[in-house]
């Protein structure tokens, strides 16, 4: 207890404005040590499917992937899965599936919510776990594991990447760990064949959301908007030139995340040559507004399919 404690206090005090979102995006004042072990044994080890091999596919067939984010264990996991199922069945190519976390501090109220509603229901790691492995089978699509990184720490890096790996769940988001943090992180998910996926925002500095790109696996995540998860009216134009400048910086594929709520938006962004878009809030708002579970399934299947077919 004591030290991952410890741990999360250390990443979160080296930061230049406390509790900052996304640490990995900006440059803290103190250099935070790295190892310097070499990466190849890691990297030799990636056999990577799911999340690249997804993009290169659809990359091919000139299409844009969709990637839905909920929230595991709102209403309730049985639910969750039923949703997992939806989603697929409805194109979805990616499904970020978010494990609820008592301070959430990149979510804004829709998803903050969410995770209190599946805490106060008893929703724990261990029990979204046995619920993917026996959903992840019936999947066509890839999941990417969406956490803060203190439930990591607590359960240790490595058998948390095997616990994940062995649900058949290939990436991971964890977006409250500074870049210079990541290697760690990254050297484990390689060695399990588990993609972590960071993140850059608009405010990142060039030089470092080039290091961002360099770092991230399975796609490169860039976040619309400053501020915290939630649908907005529309989408800032300075998306279309964040891609341009990411776009030079990496030939990885980029998805675009924060405020994405629309088919119209939807549509916005893949003209602006993004690779993928994320949709959070507005589906988690669709499960958790339902007057019951099955009414929200139902809803959640009309929305998934209308951004699909913004997206063909
Ligand atoms: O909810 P939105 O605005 O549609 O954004 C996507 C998002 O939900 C998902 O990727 C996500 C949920 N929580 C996060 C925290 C940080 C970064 C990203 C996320």
């Amino acid at each position: 207890m004591a030290s991952f404690l410890k741990a999360t206090h250390f990443i979160r005090s080296n930061n230049n404005h406390q509790n900052h979102p996304f640490p990995q995006s900006y440059t803290p004042r103190i250099k935070i040590s790295t190892s310097r072990k070499p990466l190849m044994a890691a990297l030799s080890a990636t056999a990577t499917v799911g999340l690249s091999e997804t993009f290169t596919r659809l990359k091919e067939q000139g299409k844009v992937a969709l990637i839905p984010y909920i929230t595991a264990g709102d209403p309730d996991l049985a639910t969750t899965a039923e949703a997992l199922k939806v989603l697929d069945r409805c194109g979805s190519d990616i499904i970020e599936l978010g494990v609820p976390y008592s301070d959430p501090l990149a979510d804004g109220p829709v998803i903050q919510a969410a995770a209190s509603r599946s805490l106060s229901k008893g929703t724990n790691f261990a029990k979204v776990i046995s619920m993917l492995e026996d959903v992840v089978p019936q999947l066509s699509c890839p999941i990417a594991l969406f956490t803060y990184y203190n439930p990591i720490l607590k359960r240790g890096i490595e058998k948390f990447m095997a616990t994940v790996r062995d649900t058949g769940v290939h990436g991971l988001v964890v977006p409250d760990v500074p870049l210079e943090e990541t290697e760690r992180l990254r050297k484990e998910a390689a060695r399990h064949n588990i993609e972590l996926v960071l993140l850059t925002t608009p405010t990142t500095p060039k030089i470092r959301m080039k290091a961002i790109t360099e770092a991230s696996e399975g796609f490169v995540y860039l976040v619309s908007a400053v501020g915290v998860t939630g649908a907005r009216a529309s989408v800032s134009s300075k998306v279309q030139s964040l891609l341009i400048d990411i776009k030079e910086a990496t030939s990885k594929p980029v998805a675009v995340g924060f405020g994405i709520s629309k088919p119209e938006h939807v549509k916005q962004v893949a003209e602006w040559g993004a690779d993928g878009v994320i949709v959070g809030s507005a589906m988690v708002r669709i499960l958790g507004d339902a007057k019951s579970p099955e009414e929200g399934l139902k809803e959640l299947e009309v929305f998934t399919t209308s951004l699909k077919s913004a997206l063909s």
